[in-house]
């Protein structure tokens, strides 16, 4: 049994899971990450019997439909229904079994589309959404003001929300189809070079920003909440601090895999948020920093890339 106890992971099975699967303080603990296989989490009744046979000690929820702007354009039933329901079992069955310390994971789509940049953990609530993923946004604000209103009501739940940017890293999702735009730069620029293409292209013009953080960084982050979530304010942003815009993304990863060919932009494609970048105030107070360089984290994606996806 890890020294801190036993500890329910959902999501083990995604690039957030498997990164904090990875990281050596998961040694600390005795973790239990069951697929969706094993346990379904929009199956209420198999959450709570998953709760009353295993008991853990802490949870970290960091299961969910995720995708980039295309998938979540395409199917908001899916992104609104799964993850309010995932959040609303593992929360509820957590708290019904007595489950002190929780830590819940959001994400930056929950702040209004027009709020100054950059974006503050108060200005959640204060201002229409992003419509082209306002239904995977209305299910992390549910999730989080769930654990919100258990703190309220009850003085020995630690029930926290961390709210990290956009991620990219080692398991993420390749598929054009579902991909974040770090993965789909890597796919793209690597069927360039290798079929002998000269020119990719860009959705949009490339002048909107985002805030991309190694997935491995973020899963330190979530360690080191995890071993004093009491220290944590009820929401907090995991960002970097400092952005780029598309444009410069698709020319770091040309230059890590080593393509010269040119861009083109398709601007009938979706853009979504011109700019979403995470204050880091709070996560400054609480004494933390990604490491990773933008360079070495594609390089290490790349890697990854190469030796499980690429044909
Ligand atoms: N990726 C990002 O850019 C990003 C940015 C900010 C926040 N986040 C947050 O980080 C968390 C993890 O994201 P990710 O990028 O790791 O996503 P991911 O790679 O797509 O992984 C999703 C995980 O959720 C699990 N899952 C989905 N439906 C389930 C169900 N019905 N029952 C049980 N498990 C289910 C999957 O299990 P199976 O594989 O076994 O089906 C998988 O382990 C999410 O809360 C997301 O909102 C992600
Ligand atoms: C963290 C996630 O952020 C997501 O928003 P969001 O940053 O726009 O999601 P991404 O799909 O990462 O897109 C980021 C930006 O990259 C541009 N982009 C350029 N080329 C591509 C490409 O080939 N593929 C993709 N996917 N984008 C591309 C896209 O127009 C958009 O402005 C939300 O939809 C999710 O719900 C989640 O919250």
């Amino acid at each position: 049994m890890g020294a801190r106890g036993r500890l329910l992971l959902t999501g083990g099975t995604g690039m957030v899971g498997r990164n904090i699967l990875a990281h050596p303080a998961a040694r600390d603990w005795t973790v239990l990450a069951p697929g969706s296989a094993e346990l379904d989490l929009t199956d209420a009744g198999a959450v709570t019997d998953f709760f009353d046979r295993h008991r853990p000690d802490m949870v970290i929820h960091a299961a969910g439909r995720v995708g980039g702007i295309q998938a979540n354009m395409a199917h908001p039933v899916a992104f609104l229904d799964q993850n309010m329901t995932m959040g609303r079992n593992v929360v509820m069955a957590a708290h019904r079994a007595g489950v002190r310390r929780l830590l819940n994971l959001a994400s930056t789509c929950m702040y209004p589309r027009a709020a100054p940049n950059p974006l503050s953990e108060e200005m959640i609530l204060t201002g229409e959404l992003e419509p082209t993923n306002e239904g995977y946004a209305l299910a992390k604000i549910m999730t989080m003001r769930l654990c919100d209103y258990i703190r309220r009501e009850d003085a020995q739940a630690q029930y926290k929300t961390l709210i990290p940017c956009n991620l990219y890293g080692l398991y993420d999702t390749f598929d054009p189809g579902r991909s974040h735009l770090v993965p789909a730069i890597i796919h793209k620029v690597h069927e360039a070079k290798t079929r002998g293409l000269g020119s990719v292209e860009i959705w949009g013009d490339g002048t909107a920003r985002r805030e991309f953080m190694f997935a491995g960084d973020l899963a330190d982050a979530i360690w080191k909440a995890a071993a004093g979530i009491e220290a944590l304010p009820g929401a907090m942003n995991i960002g970097l601090g400092h952005d780029h815009a598309i444009n410069d993304y698709y020319a770091a990863v040309a230059g890590v895999i080593g393509w010269a060919g040119i861009f083109t932009h398709d601007l009938s494609r979706p853009v979504g948020m011109k700019r979403k970048l995470c204050a880091t105030t709070r996560q400054t107070a609480w004494g933390w920093t990604a490491p990773t360089t933008l360079r070495d984290g594609l390089a290490q994606t790349y890697r990854h890339y190469l030796e499980h996806y690429a044909a």
